[in-house]
């Protein structure tokens, strides 16, 4: 029977990825995407500048939306300090099968909680489910629909606090664009946008980093 693309990936991962390793894990998915098939991961232009945002901010607490493969979810957990958590959450029960698998080669299960669900109703129960007061750091990678409604709703949940930084993907391509409309004239944050690629392509897209002013 026809194997799906997620399934292609961890193939991929598991024949050339070393077992423990997160980075091998990072360059190999880049690789298969490269040379293979195309995969909606933030890939290895964009995931530099992410690298240099998690450095930047070191976070203890962190929250993806949009796990798909795990590719961000690794790269991001691969530099995050010792006892910090990362909660990443996926409501395809398909994806997030893969996801887990990815980061169990990856070595990274202690680091990183997946958490299978739609954002809309687990942002609400971050706080009680998973003693998260606030986020350091935000990756929003989902439905490029659900950034705005899903930081207007972290911001009622209280799971921002002054400092806490957003970081969204594909602002141009496919584009937030009731997001970066929202997220740049709002007085509650300072926004800065990091102009790149589409990963694997020469087509433009960024990133946009935000902090949230509390
Ligand atoms: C026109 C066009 C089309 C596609 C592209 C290329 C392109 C490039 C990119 O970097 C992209 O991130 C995307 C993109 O569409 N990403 C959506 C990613 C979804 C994953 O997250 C999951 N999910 C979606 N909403 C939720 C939610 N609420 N709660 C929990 N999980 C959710 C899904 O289950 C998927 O696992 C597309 C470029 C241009
Ligand atoms: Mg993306």
């Amino acid at each position: 029977t026809q194997t799906t693309r997620p399934q292609r990936l961890l193939a991929a991962v598991q024949k050339n990825a070393t077992r423990g390793d997160p980075r091998s894990v990072v360059k190999a998915i880049d690789q298969f995407c490269r040379q293979k098939e195309w995969a909606m991961n933030v890939g290895d232009e964009k995931g530099c500048i992410l690298d240099s945002v998690v450095t930047e901010v070191n976070p203890a607490t962190v929250l993806e939306l949009g796990t798909y493969c795990a590719y961000s979810t690794v790269r991001i957990a691969s530099l995050l300090p010792p006892h910090a958590k990362l909660i990443t959450l996926e409501f395809n029960p398909h994806n997030a099968a893969i996801a887990r698998q990815v980061i169990a080669w990856a070595g990274l299960g202690d680091k990183i909680q997946l958490v299978e669900g739609a954002s809309g109703d687990w942002i609400p129960k971050m706080k009680e489910k998973f003693a998260i007061e606030t986020f350091d750091l935000v990756f929003l990678d989902h439905w490029k629909d659900r950034y705005l409604p899903d930081t207007k709703l972290m911001e009622e949940c209280g799971l921002l606090r002054k400092g806490s930084i957003l970081l969204a993907d594909n602002v141009i391509c496919p584009g937030t664009p009731d997001y970066l409309e929202y997220i740049r004239n709002s007085p509650r944050y300072k926004s800065q946008y990091f102009r790149s690629h589409l990963e694997y392509t020469k087509v433009e897209d960024g990133l946009e980093k935000s902090v949230f002013l509390g």
